[in-house]
């Protein structure tokens, strides 16, 4: 179920590095529309700014100027405190190196980040059990994270977060470190849960496979959207679309 509501805009956002005393813009001048429900991949060469977009939608990091609205938070211009209430209200993070925690199961893994939500603890369990379920992770419920595979432990660190019903969930280079099987893993989570959570997805790649299930790819190059693709085709021919542009992208650099 697609709705047209709006997750995130982000409008006319600037950033530049300041190294040794000299400017590097990086961002210049982003405009981007999020809808829920929606799964997009943020593509583009090495440096064009992809990370530095999702960490200042995040609030990990500062902007120059323009406005990132989370719902109806402005991210840019909260405190850090309200920035990490949103944090752990409103968006669900995947990194790379997955940032399970060692010493909790996958079962507690999973439930932690809904303690913050003050809910009572019979629908917290209950919570992650249905994530457990909905994943095919419950008969590894109890493991620990260093006794998973690599596409297991992304799993669960889907599952996770989706755990405090994110707005939005942000995903640095998921598949970055794995192999195809378990990269197909991590994708299956993702459509899983657009299916059956409507979960809105904001996923930075350099993995054309990955980006192939997007419903829309959006494409930087030296800090501009220069292209966004729209999903119109099944996956294998829009791979092909993908690739076609990232190589013009490429050599007009
Ligand atoms: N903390 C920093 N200080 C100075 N420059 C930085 C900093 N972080 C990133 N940069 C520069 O900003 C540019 C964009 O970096 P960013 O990590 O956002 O790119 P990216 O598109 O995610 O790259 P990749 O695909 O290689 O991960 C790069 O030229 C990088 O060297």
């Amino acid at each position: 179920m697609n709705t047209s509501k709006k997750i995130l805009t982000v409008t006319d956002l600037k950033k530049s590095y300041i190294t040794k005393g000299n400017t590097y813009p990086v961002l210049q001048g982003i405009n981007m529309e999020v809808n829920q429900g929606e799964f997009i991949a943020v593509m583009g060469p090495s440096g064009s700014g992809k990370t530095t977009l999702l960490n200042i939608i995040s609030g990990f990091l500062s902007a120059d100027s323009g406005s990132v609205m989370i719902g109806a938070e402005n991210m840019l211009h909260t405190d850090k405190n309200k920035q990490a209430e949103i944090r752990s209200s409103i968006l669900g993070f995947i990194f790379q190196d997955f940032m399970l925690i060692n010493g909790l199961t996958v079962r507690e893994n999973i439930y932690l980040p809904q303690i913050i939500g003050k809910k009572d603890n019979a629908e917290m369990d209950q919570k992650t059990q249905n994530l457990l379920d909905t994943f095919g992770i419950a008969e590894i419920a109890e493991k620990y994270p260093n006794e998973l595979s690599g596409g297991q432990k992304q799993r669960v660190a889907v599952a996770r977060a989706l755990s405090n019903t994110p707005l939005l969930i942000l995903a640095d280079e998921p598949t970055g470190n794995l192999d195809s099987k378990s990269s197909a893993a991590v994708i299956e989570s993702f459509l899983l849960a657009k299916e059956k959570m409507n979960a809105t997805i904001l996923m930075v790649t350099h993995d054309a496979i990955a980006a192939s299930y997007a419903d829309r790819v959006v494409a930087l190059s030296d800090g501009k959207i220069v292209k966004e693709l729209l999903r119109t085709v099944e996956p294998r021919q829009f791979m092909n679309e993908i690739l076609d542009f990232l190589k013009v992208v490429e050599v007009s650099r």
